[in-house]
């Protein structure tokens, strides 16, 4: 018998013992995140949970999102994403997605990496959005996956020009942006016929089996961690893939899932301060301050994993209790998410934070 054949046999013997039966194909796709998200929560010393102020929360967040009619239509809204229902905006999507991580600046808000488009000044994760709009605008096309993969064409000068800044700060992280660029555009190419729409119809209208295709086949967007030796999944920007493509086509076309309850909070630095303002997360002492000092925490830290964790958990919680006091209302983690992003950018706006979000540098999110 060859090794690969004892491992088979070893793992039936494993499982019928464990009476785990084989993976059944025909079982709907299941991404695990808020499985790990959970055992993360129930296991961390450094962040907690509090339900009172979940409870709380949970009352005016819907009290919010109702005053203001907060739908997937908020996507669409928004002055730089794009509003074409078609191919485009598949790309579009995409490609912000895969570059859709780690915009902080250890700098002022004058020196900050920054792009002005269309008489306005952005940063942030707009300043990406900004960015690809004004490339597609000085007709680079940036949002074409076979593109990526031509490095005649696509020469790093070209994406230094399309990622320039105002100010002398260089897009953070900007050679890992180009390695997800040639690698997603490498497998695209390879697997799906350099074609965005060809992986999405792959996934047959599942929300999780797109977000499990994305981990399997896609290394840059595979965010996973080990948690007390067990691997943990986030995988926050193909969620936020998924749910930009669902919030951008309404729910239609290439952003029908009949699974989109599936998709949970995506794990990034700006919900958990929000989550953390709200009362809804604590942190330990040490922990708070290595946050309130702007310190960093290195990707992989267990304070990193559990404020990722407690934060998708959080989110779940939230949902239960606002579908408790309305449960009628059209609102899920997506929405929530959504929301709470938001809310955290009106804060920052307002110079109301009342925590900074966590420094980690990482093409997670
Ligand atoms: N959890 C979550 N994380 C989100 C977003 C968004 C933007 N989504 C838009 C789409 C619909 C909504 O209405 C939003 O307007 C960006 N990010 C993440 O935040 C960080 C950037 O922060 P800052 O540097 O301050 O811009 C970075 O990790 C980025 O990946 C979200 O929605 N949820």
């Amino acid at each position: 018998m060859s090794d690969d054949e004892v491992d088979h046999e070893l793992l039936d013997l494993l499982r019928k013992s464990l009476g785990i039966g084989p993976k059944d194909p025909s079982a709907p796709p299941e991404t695990n995140v808020l499985k790990d998200a959970e055992y993360v929560c129930n296991n961390s010393i450094d962040v907690a949970l509090d339900m009172r102020h979940t409870k709380l929360a949970a009352h005016s967040i819907l009290a919010q999102m109702q005053e203001r009619g907060y739908s997937s239509k908020i996507w669409c809204e928004h002055a730089l994403h794009p509003k074409a229902k078609d191919e485009s905006t598949v790309n579009f999507i995409f490609t912000m997605d895969l570059l859709n991580f780690s915009f902080w600046s250890e700098k002022s808000e004058e020196e900050r990496f920054a792009v002005t488009y269309q008489e306005k000044r952005w940063t942030g994760y707009w300043s990406l959005v900004a960015a690809l709009q004004r490339a597609l605008d000085e007709d680079v096309p940036i949002t074409t996956p076979a593109f990526w993969i031509n490095e005649e064409e696509c020469t790093e000068d070209i994406l230094r020009h399309v990622f320039r800044s105002d100010t002398e700060e260089e897009m953070p992280m900007f050679t890992e942006r180009v390695e997800c660029l040639r690698e997603a555009g490498r497998v695209l190419e390879e697997e799906f016929d350099s074609s965005v729409t060809a992986l999405i119809e792959e996934a047959k209208n599942s929300a999780a089996g797109l977000v499990n295709l994305l981990a399997d086949r896609f290394p840059c967007f595979r965010d996973e961690a080990r948690f007390e030796r067990k691997k943990v999944r986030f995988l926050k920007r193909a969620q936020i893939f998924v749910a930009d493509l669902w919030a951008a086509f309404e729910g239609l076309d290439y952003g029908s899932f009949n699974d989109i309850e599936k998709i949970t909070m995506f794990a990034d630095y700006r919900v958990p301060q929000m989550l953390h303002s709200l009362g809804c997360m604590a942190y330990s002492p040490p922990l708070d301050g290595r946050i309130r000092r702007l310190d960093l925490i290195e990707p992989g830290h267990s304070w990193e994993v559990q404020i990722r964790g407690c934060s998708i958990w959080g989110v779940e919680l939230l949902r239960r209790e606002i579908l408790k006091l309305d449960p009628e209302a059209k609102v899920n983690a997506i929405l929530i998410d959504f929301f709470l992003y938001d809310l955290a950018k009106e804060q920052e706006k307002s110079g109301e934070e009342a925590i900074p979000h966590h420094r980690t540098r990482s093409i997670w999110y």
